[in-house]
């Protein structure tokens, strides 16, 4: 394609993608069902750039007052992250001379926000509990994009054999630090027409996420709830950990997203999972099973803060109202997913938040309101799922991770025991 034509496009995407009236992903997706003609390379520049201006948009935002031109047009060449000559080829020689003297300008002597890019509700919560110095680490962290994470299915192959089907598919892959059952690959090489992904052999999975399925350390034949299952993520995590047998639970009020576990499920050879949609959180179906379960996984919906790597639109689409209604959803669900625990049993409270307000707040709350649940060392239960440097993760007795110190993205996690 031409480059000016490509670099319209592109504008035309920034266009929808700034709008923030829906996920960023859905509306790249969106947009390339709509131009089939776009090869992969024209993808690639295209997303990267609509993900780098939603990373560092105020940025952009207040470096592009200073052109002229339809204004996606210049938020896409500021943002531009495809070829430079192919950026070169499509700009006017007004506007090569305005890019280079944005250029030229030095990062450090932006405004605070115009180097961190946070909305101010949300820099002020994580400079109060962070500190100045960690909050620009933190900061910088998050406006780097994710590595991918695999999770091996240990119900199929060990890691080590994952890694060597890897390597000999010329995929350089590393153990995960933390996690005993992750790898961690560089670059995003496609997978999905791999044996091993294809077989069931590994699942894309953050190293986060497989560290709260292994703080709920289940095991063979025990009667277990993953109370917000979704696309089954975790399910399939607990289903491996608990060897294909007992009975495993998979419930979520959206059926959409309970549908796509199904080809996951049959990729993976698990068998002793449930899946089952619910109206909402006080269901018929919860009822019936209060007190008999093993362990309860609340993997909670939240804000999604945690994942700002991967979804850099969120920080512009969630707001403190969005964070106190999720925080009402949040006290119940975990208060009715806690009637299922059986005396001894487990209960696991997750979220991929980074703020207090949807996790010590709620876990807190919850200890108040609910003494025979007691709190377990989350250090203690990871070091026993054979976690490396458990002890580094934890924070009061809760998994606390964090992009900055864990490579990871932000989760929270509190695991109680039922006393009676
Ligand atoms: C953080 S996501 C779960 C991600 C999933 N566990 C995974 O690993 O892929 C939260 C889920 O909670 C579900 N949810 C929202 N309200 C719910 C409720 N009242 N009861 C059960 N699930 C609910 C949402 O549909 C969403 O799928």
């Amino acid at each position: 394609m031409h480059p000016n034509a490509l670099l319209e496009l592109c504008a035309e995407l920034v266009s929808a993608v700034n709008k923030l009236d829906a996920p960023a992903d859905a509306t790249v997706s969106a947009f390339f069902r709509q131009h089939k003609n776009l090869g992969q390379r024209e993808r690639a520049s295209l997303a990267e750039t609509v993900y780098a201006l939603l990373r560092e948009r105020l940025k952009f935002q207040n470096l592009a007052q200073s052109g002229s031109g339809p204004m996606p047009r210049r938020l896409a060449i500021l943002a531009w992250r495809g070829s430079d000559s192919f950026l070169g080829a499509a700009l006017s020689p007004v506007e090569k001379q305005w890019l280079a003297q944005v250029q030229a300008i030095s990062p450090d002597s932006l405004q605070p926000r115009l180097r961190h890019n946070l909305p101010d509700w949300l820099a002020e919560s994580l400079l109060a509990k962070l500190g100045e110095q960690e909050f620009w680490q933190l900061a910088a962290a998050l406006n780097e994009p994710a590595p991918l994470d695999l999770r091996v299915n240990t119900l199929k192959l060990k890691r080590e054999e994952a890694q060597a089907q890897l390597t000999a598919a010329g995929i350089d892959a590393a153990p995960t630090p933390y996690s005993p059952i992750g790898l961690r690959i560089e670059g995003k090489p496609a997978l999905n027409k791999l044996e091993l992904f294809t077989q069931g052999g590994v699942e894309v999975q953050d190293e986060g996420s497989q560290l709260l399925a292994l703080l709920l350390a289940p095991k063979r034949g025990e009667m277990v709830v993953d109370f917000c299952a979704g696309a089954g993520g975790k399910t399939l995590a607990l289903g491996a950990a608990m060897r294909n047998t007992g009975r495993l639970y998979a419930f979520d009020v959206s059926g959409h997203r309970l549908d796509a576990l199904k080809p996951r499920l049959a990729r993976s050879g698990l068998s002793n999972v449930y899946p089952a949609q619910i109206a909402h959180e006080r269901d018929d179906r919860i009822k019936r099973l209060a007190g008999k379960i093993d362990r309860v996984l609340v993997d909670a919906p939240c804000s999604g803060l945690g994942t700002l790597r991967r979804n850099p639109d969120l920080k512009w689409r969630q707001s403190p109202q969005a964070v106190a209604e999720l925080q009402a959803k949040q006290r119940a669900i975990l208060a009715s997913a806690a009637r299922l625990v059986k005396p001894g049993g487990r209960l696991v409270y997750a979220t991929c938040s980074l703020l207090d307000a949807e996790n010590e707040v709620i876990a807190d709350e919850f200890c108040a309101a609910h003494p025979a649940f007691k709190r377990l060392d989350a250090a203690d239960a990871l070091a026993k799922a054979q976690v490396s440097g458990a002890d580094g993760l934890v924070d009061n007795g809760a998994l606390r991770l964090w992009p900055h110190r864990h490579a990871t993205d932000g989760f929270f996690a509190v695991a109680w025991e039922r006393a009676d």
